[in-house]
């Protein structure tokens, strides 16, 4: 899906949205431009326009929604929230009690294993993957993965921000990817 299609969104939503993101140079690391969102997620209408954005990334409405460690948690709930559906967390390793299975990948600034909680996504179930940022691909690649691995089916990944220079859309095959805004 192309960014800013203001025939599926709202402009002036976009507008918002696109007006409360800011860059930090190096951070994490020399040489990094990190995109941070706090400040859409600390605004009211911004925060709403984004969710209202998000869960507009499929034409049928998803079965349920997988939010992605960390800032996924955040906007995966409030897609799911708005949809009236349930909300999947995804979590970095270590900080699931039971999990269905687990997937190791590279991002921009290191790397990570993502774990599926166990018994929360019913085989057949179409799933919405939320996040922030896609960048590498890395991480929604690991997420779609994992619902694929339950036997669920990946109806989108959803994000804000698409770094296209990056290249993640290619890491993520067929799975259609809907992505707000690019920088
Ligand atoms: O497309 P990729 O190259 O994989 O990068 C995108 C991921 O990087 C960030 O998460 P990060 O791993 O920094 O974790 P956090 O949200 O827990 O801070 C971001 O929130 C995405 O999940
Ligand atoms: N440049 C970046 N800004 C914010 N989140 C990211 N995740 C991976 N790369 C990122």
């Amino acid at each position: 899906m192309s960014t800013r299609n203001s025939a599926q969104h709202g402009t002036a939503d976009l507008d918002l949205v696109a007006g409360l993101l800011r860059d930090v140079p190096d951070f994490p690391t020399p040489g990094i431009r990190f995109w941070d969102l706090s400040a859409m997620l600390a605004d009211g209408p911004g925060l709403a326009a984004t969710t209202r954005l998000l869960a507009a990334a499929t034409a049928e409405p998803p079965d349920v929604v997988v939010g992605i460690e960390a800032r996924g948690f955040l906007l995966g709930a409030a897609v799911a929230h708005s949809l009236g559906l349930g909300v999947v967390a995804v979590r970095k390793q270590g900080k699931l009690p039971v999990v269905a299975a687990s997937r190791s990948y590279d991002l921009e600034y290191g790397s990570a294993t993502l774990e599926l909680p166990a018994g929360v996504i019913r085989p057949g179930a179409r799933a919405l993957l939320v996040d922030d940022v896609l960048a590498t691909g890395g991480t929604a690649a690991a997420a779609c993965a994992l619902v694929e691995g339950a036997g669920a089916a990946v109806a989108a990944v959803s994000v804000v921000l698409e770094l296209p220079t990056l290249e993640g859309r290619a890491r993520l095959g067929e799975h259609p990817v809907h992505a707000l805004l690019t920088r």
